[in-house]
């Protein structure tokens, strides 16, 4: 990939998306070409190919696709699956149409059984049941793995499944429903510490930029004079691992120049928390002084995900940035607005 190759990067607007776009400007690629959801619907397939009739896109990051944390996936399972599977298999059989030269898919590290051994290799895929939460979404990233190498071993196209842990940061989505836990946790602890100072005004100014707040959170911010309880879900003993997306596109850029195979790759840290352990790292980083407690009604997903990133870092590759690190950055991005 060259300076200046054509570049199309998928879901720009996005989490990963804005974060590889950030890195590819970084570092002076000068053709990169965006299209934003309202202008092109990705699941609609004339209008993919008239797209790339028009633009002939040589490299492309695809990051465009249905995304959301466990309530999300749990709730409306039909919309993860078909709205994945169109987006993945239009841009991919777009682009080889039209002979793009590498294509980077992203799929999700819940691909692998919900019981897999941990840290988990690649070699895990398909041998055993997916946890139930997110088996469609699963199963459409699945299915994009399987498009990739089918392109490939048929047509001869290098087109390269990336599977990266639980992401988080700028552009990230912060609605108490379909968010993932890293940025409802940010916000909740936020809303919570400015009820405790009274900055109702602030909270009005979050839910313009941010989204509604739902209601039992607002009751609990708005009643009492008492510094509000945060509420998390689950028991909080799930293990999860996360990277920063600004690592994650330094990854992404890094294979798409450096791994001339085909075959997925996970992409992670390679550490894991619980998720108390996380929801105190971000109570201390946003300052809220008061207590959270665990509503276990809510469900807890997989018992614990924890990337094997020795591929990765065979190829040359190891993430930079800390947890707390990027929980800072996160949050400074987010408390910017
Ligand atoms: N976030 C995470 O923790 C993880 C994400 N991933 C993967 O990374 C990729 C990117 O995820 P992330 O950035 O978090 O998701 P986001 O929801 O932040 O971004 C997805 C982007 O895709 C766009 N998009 C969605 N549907 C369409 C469509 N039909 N046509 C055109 N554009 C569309 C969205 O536009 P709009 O907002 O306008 O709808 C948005 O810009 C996904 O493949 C995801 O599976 C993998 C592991 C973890
Ligand atoms: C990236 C990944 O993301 C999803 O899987 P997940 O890792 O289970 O997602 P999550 O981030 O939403 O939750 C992680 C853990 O955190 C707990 N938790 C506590 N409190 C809140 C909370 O307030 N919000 C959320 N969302 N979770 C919370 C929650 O109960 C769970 O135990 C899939 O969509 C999957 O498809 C996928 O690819």
């Amino acid at each position: 990939m060259k300076q200046t190759s054509k570049i199309f990067v998928a879901g720009h607007r996005g989490l990963v998306g804005s974060a590889i776009l950030r890195h590819l400007r970084a570092l002076s690629y000068t053709n990169i070409i965006t299209c934003r959801h309202a202008e092109l619907d990705l699941t609609d397939q004339a209008a993919v190919n008239a797209f790339f009739d028009a633009e002939k896109p040589e490299y492309i990051f695809l990051a465009a696709a249905k995304v959301g944390g466990i309530m999300a996936n749990n709730t409306y399972p039909a919309d993860f699956i078909r709205e994945n599977l169109l987006i993945q298999t239009n841009v991919i059989d777009a682009a080889y149409h039209h002979g793009v030269k590498k294509l980077l898919f992203l799929g999700s590290s819940c691909i692998y059984p919900r019981m897999a051994p941990q840290p988990m290799k690649e070699e895990y895929l398909l041998t055993g049941p997916l946890e139930p939460t997110n088996s469609a979404y699963a199963i459409a990233k699945i299915a994009g793995i399987e498009t990739c190498r089918s392109y490939n071993r048929q047509h001869g196209t290098h087109f390269v499944p990336v599977m990266p842990t639980n992401l988080y940061g700028p552009n990230d989505n912060f609605d108490l429903f379909s968010s993932h836990v890293l940025p409802a946790m940010i916000r909740k602890f936020h809303l919570a510490k400015l009820a405790s100072q009274g900055n109702f005004e602030a909270i009005d100014q979050d839910e313009a930029r941010f989204g509604p707040i739902p209601d039992d959170i607002r009751t609990s911010l708005s009643s009492s004079q008492e510094i509000p309880k945060v509420t998390l879900w689950g028991t909080g003993q799930p293990r999860r691992e996360f990277l920063y997306a600004d690592d994650l596109a330094d990854a992404c850029v890094y294979l798409m120049k450096n791994y001339e195979e085909t075959e997925l790759v996970n992409i992670g840290t390679g550490r894991d928390h619980t998720i108390r352990e996380l929801a105190e790292k971000v109570r201390d980083i946003v300052g809220f002084k008061g207590e959270m407690v665990f509503d276990t009604s809510k469900p807890d997903g997989t018992p614990k995900k924890l990337l094997d990133v020795s591929k990765l870092e065979a190829i040359g590759w190891q993430a930079k940035i800390r947890v707390d690190q990027g929980i800072q950055k996160a949050y400074e991005w987010y408390a910017s607005f």
